[in-house]
């Protein structure tokens, strides 16, 4: 039996199980071996064609952003709007067969914005250009999930779960869960909070399923079997995403105002210009990126040239962007209206 038959065998079976006490453990290595088989099937082929020409576009600028959506939602249309770059548009579905990269200048950063191939389900495993554009989706700092605001809400769903397949989380944060494989020992399980979905039992099956006899185990949040199974596995990637509904042009207000107030969602019509500013500001925001500027003691900053860091960033940080033997140096910094991390902490080695 091939991998992909293996994968829906055990869809099904989990599909017909019953969700309850009873079944708990049984769900749970099901699960465990699920996400073992979906690993193998993202290992890189050893066939070169698989890498698929035009997608290795260099990362450049302060931060990437993937478009991703089913064919002719307006991705294309959306990178010649927001960027000097053109990419073909056209009203038949796979316009667009390679990675296109555009610039979007805002705020003095650079975002570089990717436009992608339409992706369909099955696309994870390999319909399509899939796995490549999935393979630049996780390369990015955010995605932006375009959606055709004509179209029905399988469509982000069928997209939500071709990405949750290959591991990318969307809007999420990794689980609070310390995991630390050792020599021997045997499993040691504690918790800080009440668990209401994982039991120690659980937690063993789960780990002997990956082969692990041996291992630290420390959940400081209520997580799911999910969530602790992300955390063995190790290679997920948790990501903001926007989900940008274009064409509003062609439903009802009452439409717009509808997909207008579904969390981390943005409404526009590329079409007719429609809310680009806003879908702009929400970028930045969950790009979450800070502007700094410096100024020269007596002298008003320069606010035309900024130094672009993520939030959350140090002075040490901002110490290596002007220049790499500055931090050593380093004395103090007068830092006004900031937000970010004053305290000096140094980077790691
Ligand atoms: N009515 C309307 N049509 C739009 C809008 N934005 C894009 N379109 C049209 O939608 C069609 C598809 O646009 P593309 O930009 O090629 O879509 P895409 O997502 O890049 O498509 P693929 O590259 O094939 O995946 C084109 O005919 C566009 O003119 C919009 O806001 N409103
Ligand atoms: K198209
Ligand atoms: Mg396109």
């Amino acid at each position: 039996m091939g991998i992909l038959e293996k994968i829906s065998e055990i869809e099904k079976e989990i599909a017909r199980t019953q969700k309850n006490k009873a079944t708990e453990y049984h769900l749970g290595l099901l699960k465990a071996k699920l996400a073992k088989y979906r690993a193998q099937l993202l290992e890189p082929s050893k066939s070169a064609s698989s890498k698929g020409e035009g997608f290795d576009v260099m990362k450049s600028g302060d931060a990437r952003v993937a478009l991703i959506g089913f064919p002719s939602v307006g991705k294309s249309t959306f990178l010649s709007l927001m960027t000097s770059t053109a990419s073909e548009a056209a009203s038949y579905e796979f316009t667009t067969l390679t990675c296109i990269p555009g610039v979007i200048e805002y705020k003095g950063a650079n975002i570089q914005l990717l436009d992608l191939p339409g992706i369909i389900e099955g696309a994870a495993q390999g319909k399509g250009r899939g796995r490549q554009v999935i393979a630049v989706a996780r390369t990015a700092d955010v995605v932006i999930m375009m959606l055709d605001a004509t179209k029905g809400e399988v469509q982000r769903s069928l997209l939500e779960k071709e990405l949750e397949s290959v591991g990318i989380r969307l809007n999420k944060h990794k689980p609070n869960i310390y995991f630390k494989p050792r020599k021997g020992g045997g499993v040691s399980f504690n918790s800080t909070v009440t668990l209401t979905q994982c039991s120690e039992k659980l937690v063993q099956l789960i780990l002997h399923e990956y082969k692990i006899f041996n291992a630290e185990v420390l959940f400081r949040e209520d997580c799911s079997p999910d969530e602790f199974i992300d955390v063995i596995v190790g290679n997920r990637v948790y990501m903001p995403c926007l989900y940008v509904y274009n064409k509003i042009d062609q439903i009802s207000m009452e439409e717009v105002d509808r997909l207008a107030r579904k969390p981390n969602s943005v409404v526009i019509s590329c079409g007719m210009k429609l809310n680009l500013d806003y879908l702009l500001e929400m970028l930045w925001e969950y790009l979450a990126l800070t502007c700094i500027y410096t100024k020269k003691r007596g002298q008003r900053p320069d606010f035309t040239d900024a130094i672009i860091l993520r939030k959350g960033a140090s002075v040490e940080h901002v110490c290596h962007r002007i220049h790499r033997s500055l931090a050593s140096q380093f004395k103090y910094a007068l830092v006004w209206n900031c937000g970010f991390n004053t305290t000096y902490t140094p980077l790691p080695p």
